[in-house]
């Protein structure tokens, strides 16, 4: 049997339809999450605590590899990722975005707050500029000391 939590996972193209059905306010957040660790899990469950449901945008393998992480990276690729993010309590539902930023995505989706860790500054995201544009929140979420993928697989890596 198929674990109900995959039905969390959704084409961009079913994206808006899905979203606008959700419980409202909307948290959007979006980035690669290759390899979670504690750092992502806090930030998702505060993220989910901004609104009633908890969008995750994940970039597909392509737009990742064009981020410039490593050679190899993602080491989890886009369907695997998704299913990882799925299986979350606080996350509502997950997509995808091919470009380089999910500036396009954001547009067609509408959240009431945008969310990114401590490590962004938001009065450079062009994404807070359009969020607030429709009245919406910009905010980041405090950085977990201590954690990051990159980071992880430097220890793994030795
Ligand atoms: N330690 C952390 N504390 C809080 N938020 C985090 C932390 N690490 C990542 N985030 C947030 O999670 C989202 C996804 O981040 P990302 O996938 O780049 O994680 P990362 O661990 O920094 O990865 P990498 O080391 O590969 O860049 C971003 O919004 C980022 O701000
Ligand atoms: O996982 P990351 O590196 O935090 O995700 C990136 O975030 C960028 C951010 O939203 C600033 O614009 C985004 O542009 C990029 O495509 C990754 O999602």
């Amino acid at each position: 049997m198929t674990p109900a939590f995959l039905d969390k996972i959704v084409p961009r193209e079913q994206a808006a339809a899905r979203v606008a059905a959700l419980p409202q306010p909307v948290v959007f957040t979006n980035g690669v999450f290759d390899v979670l660790h504690r750092g992502h899990v806090l930030y998702l469950g505060r993220a989910r605590e901004l609104g009633a449901s908890l969008v995750v945008a994940l970039n597909t393998d392509a737009s990742a590899r064009r981020l410039g992480k490593g050679p190899d990276r993602p080491l989890n690729n886009e369907q695997d990722r998704a299913v990882l993010m799925a299986a979350l309590e606080p996350v509502s539902l997950v997509t995808w975005f091919e470009e380089d930023t999910p500036l396009q995505l954001i547009g067609e989706l509408r959240p009431a707050v945008l969310v990114k860790g401590g490590d962004y500054d938001m009065s450079r995201l062009p994404e807070a500029a359009l969020v607030e544009s429709w009245g919406g929140q910009a905010l980041a979420i405090p950085f977990v000391d201590g954690y990051s993928t990159t980071a992880l697989v430097a220890k793994i890596r030795g």
